[in-house]
């Protein structure tokens, strides 16, 4: 059986090779057998020589390799073509809970860097595990170097529950009863209810799935507009499990129509107070909120524009071999269609190793992985897909060199 323990320490070339061309589905066999290449003794290396692993400290920055693309006649594999070119690209990975977006998330991240990509890895899901995966603390809600990869690889975790409070303050409309008062009595207290009606602060008091992601992946664009930026090339999104996902796609149309109905009350209730106010002499000291909403008004509608570029952006879906995550992938493939989200890739993650010798258990859970691999074959949704391919790995994928490993098994 392939195992992470033992093939992790063997240098590059990666000792695991799965002989499944990524490109075309392929058959149920050869689905999920892989070369003979892939069974490892996992008694030649323990994991505690995995932890020992030398860990790069230098990034070489602005040392671009990106592999070049290859001729005509050449076979461009599906990591050729997500590597090539020096034009960003956003890759969002998406899918059910627990079936492993961080893991394939951060180890494409960690691929991308390793071939000469300057990468940002993001995450948005409110859960957020970059910080395990990796194996370092990249908390904090600013990007934050992470230490293995040949070139720049730095990590982002957007809190969102600071992201969803600067949108909050952002979107403090009535200005206290002040405001209100002189609206009154200008008759226009009609004005503040409409604003009050928007329901924009309970919005944010329950959040609905996907308002986080919404507002993290904003944010993320604030951060990626600013020049010390410019540098990354690639940049992979872990979002927030499937539901979440789904809501985020519909959110900024919501938002955006929200704010713009915010946006021309402020203007009609700024008009009105300034006059009032330039009658009794007062100042506005208020921070522009208008300003601040417009702002993220624009992000919002980037935000969409982003997920709908199929020039820049794919939605990767990751599922594993079962009959409940197979459903649940056809469903948000389905949603991403339906929302012209560009998806090309599903990758199949935790598939049983070949084995000569299956214990009664792995037998039952072989054959059980198979017909959720018929699904996916059979799907409508799904089959038309490339389909990446990880083996279920015998320790937790934890740090670079895993990372590493895990990458160069998925992204061929
Ligand atoms: N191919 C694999 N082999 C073995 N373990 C794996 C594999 N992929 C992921 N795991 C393990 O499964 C657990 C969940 O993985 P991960 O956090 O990547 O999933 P997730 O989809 O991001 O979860 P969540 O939806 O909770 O954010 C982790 O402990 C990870 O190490």
């Amino acid at each position: 059986m392939a195992t992470l323990s033992s093939s992790l320490l063997s240098s590059s070339p990666p000792l695991y090779k799965p002989r499944v061309s990524p490109t075309t589905l392929v058959s149920r066999t050869d689905f999920i057998s892989f070369s003979p290449r892939t069974t490892l003794s996992s008694s030649t290396i323990s994991p505690a020589m995995i932890l020992s692993l030398p860990v790069k400290q230098n990034h070489r920055r602005n040392s671009l390799q990106v592999k070049s693309v290859a001729s005509p006649t050449e076979t461009v594999s599906e990591f050729d073509e997500m590597v090539s070119g020096t034009k960003r690209k956003y890759y969002m990975l998406g899918g059910k809970g627990g079936v492993g977006k961080t893991s394939c998330a951060a180890s494409l991240a960690v691929r991308f860097a390793n071939n000469g990509h300057p990468t940002l890895v993001v995450s948005t899901d409110p859960a957020h595990s970059l910080s395990d995966s990796f194996a370092q603390d990249l908390t904090g809600g600013m990007l934050v170097p992470v230490e293995g990869p040949d070139s720049p690889l730095f990590a982002l975790e957007i809190n969102p529950e600071k992201a969803r409070e600067e949108f909050r303050s952002a979107s403090q409309m009535n200005g206290g009863t002040e405001v209100k008062d002189f609206m009154d009595g200008m008759g226009l207290g009609m004005l503040v209810e409409q604003l009050g009606e928007l329901k924009l602060g309970e919005l944010l008091d329950t959040p609905p799935p996907g308002l986080d992601e919404a507002i993290a992946i904003s944010k993320v664009i604030q951060f990626l507009e600013s020049p010390e930026y410019n540098m990354f090339t690639r940049i992979v999104f872990d979002t927030a499990p499937t539901g979440h996902t789904l809501r985020l796609l519909s959110l900024p149309d919501f938002l955006d129509a929200s704010i713009g109905k915010i946006l021309k009350l402020r203007q009609k209730i700024n008009s009105a107070t300034s006059a009032i106010k330039s009658v009794f002499g007062k100042e506005d000291n208020q921070p522009d909120a208008a300003e601040k909403l417009e702002r993220l008004r624009e992000r919002m509608v980037k935000v969409r524009e982003l997920f709908r570029d199929t020039e820049s952006t794919e939605f990767v879906i990751v599922t594993i071999p079962t009959v409940m995550a197979v459903s649940e992938s056809s469903r948000l493939s389905a949603s991403l269609k339906k929302e012209s989200v560009p998806v090309k890739r599903l990758v199949v993650n935790q598939i049983l190793p070949p084995s000569s010798s299956d214990c009664k258990f792995c037998s039952i859970k072989r054959k059980d992985q198979m017909r959720a691999l018929d699904m996916i074959r059979e799907d409508s949704e799904l089959s038309g897909l490339t389909l990446m391919e990880a083996p279920l790995v015998d320790l937790e994928i934890r740090g670079v060199p895993a990372l590493r490993f895990l990458g160069d098994i998925i992204w061929k």
